[in-house]
Order: C-alpha cells, then structure tokens, then sequence
C-alpha cells in the first residue's frame, strides 16, 4: 500500500521539549500516527495533556524538538519560511478558540481575507465569501462587525473564513471553547457539514467529551504521549445532512491575477 495516497497527515515520533530556563518540559512525547484524507480526527485530552501543541506542530506554527510530520507526503519541517506560509496558504485552514476575527472588518471582509492573500478578483472574493457566510446562516449579517455579533455568530464566521479557500485540511483549536452547549453543537454541525460537503480532513483539538462523538477517530493524549486511537464506526458518528450547503469544490474557480493587480 502506497502511504502517501492513504494517509494525507503523517506524525512519526514527534517530540517538542519547552526549555524554561534549566527546566525542560516534554510537551509532545515520541507521538506517532497518521490521518486519512477526508478523515475527522480529534485529539482528546485534558488541559496540559500537550494537544495544542501537538496541533501546532501539525500545522508548522511550533518546531519539533524531534521527529517528523508530513502533510500530503511534504516534510512541512524542511520548508522554507516562504514555502510553508504558501502551503499553509493553500492547503490548511484555522478555526481558533477565541475565533481571531479583525474587529475594524466586517463578517464579510473577513471571510474575504484568505482570498485577497490568493489574490483573487475582488468580485468573485466577495461573492464566495458572501456563499460562505450564508453557508453558515449568516446571510443577514455580512455587514455586522464582530463586537456587533454573539460569540456564536462570531464563530460561524471563523468557520467561514477556516472554509472559504475550500483547504484540504482544517484545524480547529477548541474551536466551542467560548461557547454555551446548544451553540457548540450548532457550531460542530457546520463544521462537520462542511467537512462532508467538501470531503475535507478535519483536525480539532478538544477536553470536551461531549465533542468526540462528531470524530471518525479519537486520539487519546495524556501527558504528551497517545493514550490510545479509537476507531469510530461511521454508523456511529454523528452525521450531517449536508443537502443545504453549497459545494465550495464547484464555487471554487480561483480567478488568481497576480499580486497587486485586484485593487
Ligand atoms: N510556549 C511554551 N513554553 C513552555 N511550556 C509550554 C509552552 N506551551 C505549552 N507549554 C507546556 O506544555 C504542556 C502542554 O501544553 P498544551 O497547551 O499543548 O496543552 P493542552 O492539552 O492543549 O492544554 P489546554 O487544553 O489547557 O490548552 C503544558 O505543560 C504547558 O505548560
């Protein structure tokens, strides 16, 4: 079996040790496994367990102190700053605790955001973004700045803008942390019917076992080491209906002009 078209995630024995002054705090233990594509895994952990870490790893945001991690068959530790920020830019999507929405923008402007770094024309940036919102129920508050939103909305429009470059691998940091239980549920059921829609990987870190129930796969971590994998049967997943949500892979035509030239 060819590795590379199975698995789009590789970590093998990554390790990160923190150094605070003569202390050395092993974060990330000699941690190895690998994620299929289309794939909704969780790291599942208590707080300290290491899963941010691991998480920001995975995405080449932390260096490893030991260790390899391969995305889509590149060893993202051997690229260039450049060439990591490229793939990033292509490849990854971000969904973060505490959302990271520009508060001088609005909803739209920042769903925008990843395409003007695309460069794409600004009409058809505004006409994805404008999808993506509406995707997430936000329809009628793509002019709302983010203080003018709850968190929940505020969510759903980092949510939007994790998914409006269509990336193949979405990371999502706590991504309910700031959130009551009923918003968090509609928060996870965009996300994995975006995922569905869209067959794309899925990465989210969690301590709320509540939330492991959306994952095809659960990672176990304690004390920076895999505790252990659990397999989730997708009977008993929790599915999505994902009739209601527009195919980003068909939107997704990217008019890219060369930087500069959208206005
Ligand atoms: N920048 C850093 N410098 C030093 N130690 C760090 C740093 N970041 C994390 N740590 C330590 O590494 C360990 C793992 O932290 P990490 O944030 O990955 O855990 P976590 O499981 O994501 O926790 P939480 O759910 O509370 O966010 C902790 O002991 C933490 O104190």
């Amino acid at each position: 079996m060819n590795s590379k078209q199975e698995y789009i995630i590789e970590v093998k024995n990554a390790k990160k040790i923190y150094r605070m002054g003569k202390e050395r705090i092993t974060a990330v233990d000699d941690v190895s496994f690998s994620i299929k594509k289309g794939e909704f895994c969780c790291l599942y952990g208590a707080s300290g367990s290491g899963k941010s870490t691991l998480l920001n790893l995975m995405a080449g945001i932390e260096k490893l102190s030991g260790g390899q991690i391969t995305i889509k068959g590149h060893n993202i530790h051997k690229m260039s700053e450049k060439g990591l920020a490229k793939f990033r830019q292509n490849t990854l999507g971000f969904v973060f605790q505490s959302y990271n929405l520009l508060n001088s923008m609005t909803a739209l402007e920042n769903v925008e955001l990843p395409l003007v770094f695309k460069h794409m024309n600004p009409k058809r940036r505004r006409k994805l973004a404008k999808e993506m919102l509406i995707n997430v129920g936000l329809g009628d508050r793509i002019k709302h700045k983010p203080k003018e939103m709850s968190g929940g909305q505020q969510q759903r429009v980092g949510i939007a803008r994790a998914f409006v470059s269509n990336p193949e691998i979405v990371f999502a940091d706590e991504p309910t942390g700031n959130l009551d239980s009923k918003t968090s549920r509609e928060v996870m059921d965009i996300i994995k019917k975006m995922a569905k829609a869209n067959k794309q990987t899925i990465v989210m870190v969690t301590h709320d076992p509540n939330l492991t129930k959306y994952a095809d796969r659960i990672i176990h971590i304690l004390d920076g080491k895999i505790q252990e994998i659990t397999e989730i049967k997708s009977e008993t997943t929790l599915d999505a209906d994902v009739s209601d949500i527009k195919q980003t892979d068909e939107n997704f035509k990217p008019e890219v002009l060369p930087a500069g030239s959208s206005g």
